[in-house]
């Protein structure tokens, strides 16, 4: 990528009062390029969206848009000169406009017919061209959102800024909305930077992934190689329930009730995270486990298990199979452990 196109920014760090709530993020996003900002509640995505939009000045650091210094070094260029979209959870349609005149508010820099052609190929691209007359109040959540979206794109912004934008829409309409929205970025190939605290969502939408927590980001990267190679437990934990043992390490091995694995480095204490996707039943060796409940979740199982070992204390895990026979409570089984699934780490 060339550094100076899309979005760069660089040490950005911002206080509100006395509190750092970003510290010291540096990310970019590459024309076309669809980035995640992916955290827990209140860990600073939203602060750092609202900077790259100018909606807040940075107390350090350097945001360069389409290679434009826009906020730093005694610049702040305001959100309206930097030629950037917005999607929202509250997609804010104007309530006094239709459809139609809400795509083509943010475009009347066009003559009418211009104006009136663009507005109708957007709401085409989001399937909406038929109610380009209906009135926002007419229109379900889904709408709503679909014509927010051709009103964001209109006028061909730099960057597309999405905050929480589906989480207003119940889940089968949200599943919709987000595969539909995913496909008019691409096909407009517009950089976008989108914040989420759904793990499933950051996967499914996201070139890459920039997880937060507590103002920096601990692991930027694509969403499988985050899925498969987690940079610390958070992250581990983070794309779902994870079976953890703090397990005490000799000879470079960690000790569980799952079996021994090999540990790098010279520690003597270890965390072993064991994603319940990666535990399954086998003939062969392997330890036993008797079945304390077996729930169908629809398209899995998840497999209550309690694990003896004879000199560590049992520990109850959840298996989640893909098997839809459920085993009978009681049932003593025998584990295989799929190895990729498994992450270990040191532990002070
Ligand atoms: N204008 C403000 N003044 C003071 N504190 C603020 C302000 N905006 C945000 N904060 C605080 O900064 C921290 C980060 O907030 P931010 O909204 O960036 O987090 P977030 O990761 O987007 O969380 P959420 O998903 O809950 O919105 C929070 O502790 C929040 O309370």
């Amino acid at each position: 990528m060339n550094s100076t196109t899309g979005l760069v920014m660089s040490n950005i760090t911002h206080h509100f009062g006395q509190t750092r709530v970003v510290d010291d993020v540096s990310l970019s996003i590459a024309p076309g390029e669809l980035l995640c900002l992916l955290g827990p509640s209140g860990c600073g995505k939203t602060t750092t969206l609202r900077i790259a939009a100018g909606l807040e000045s940075p107390s350090a650091g350097t945001v360069v848009l389409n290679s434009q210094l826009v906020s730093g070094n005694g610049v702040h260029l305001p959100p309206e000169r930097r030629h950037v979209g917005f999607l929202f959870q509250d997609y804010a349609l104007f309530p006094h406009l239709d459809v139609l005149g809400n795509v083509e508010f943010g475009i009347q820099s066009l003559t009418g017919t211009e104006r009136k052609t663009r507005a109708l190929e957007m709401l085409d691209q989001v399937g909406m061209k038929d109610y380009a007359q209906a009135w926002p109040h007419q229109l379900s959540g889904g709408q709503q959102q679909r014509v927010a979206l051709a009103r964001a794109l209109a006028p061909n912004p730099g960057l597309m800024l999405l905050d929480e934008p589906f989480s207003g829409l119940d889940k089968r309409l949200r599943d919709q909305v987000r595969d539909e929205t995913l496909h008019v970025l691409k096909r407009n190939r517009v950089s976008t930077l989108m914040v989420t605290h759904d793990p499933e969502e950051a996967m499914f939408m996201a070139d890459r992934v920039a997880v937060m927590r507590q103002g920096r980001i601990v692991q930027m990267d694509q969403p499988e190689a985050l899925y498969n190679s987690p940079a610390d437990p958070f992250v581990a934990s983070f794309f779902g329930e994870v079976n953890i043992f703090d397990a005490l390490v000799s000879n470079g091995m960690a000790d569980t009730p799952l079996g021994r694995f090999s540990v790098d480095g010279p520690v003597a204490k270890a965390q072993v995270l064991v994603r319940p996707e990666g535990i399954g039943i086998t003939d062969d060796a392997g330890p036993e486990a008797v079945v304390l409940a077996a729930r169908l979740l629809g398209r899995v199982s998840l497999i209550h298990l309690r694990v003896e070992h004879p000199h560590l204390p049992a520990a109850h895990l959840h298996a989640r199979l893909a098997s839809r026979a459920l085993p009978a409570e009681g049932e003593r089984l025998r584990l295989s452990i799929d190895h990729s699934q498994v992450f270990i780490f040191p532990a002070t």
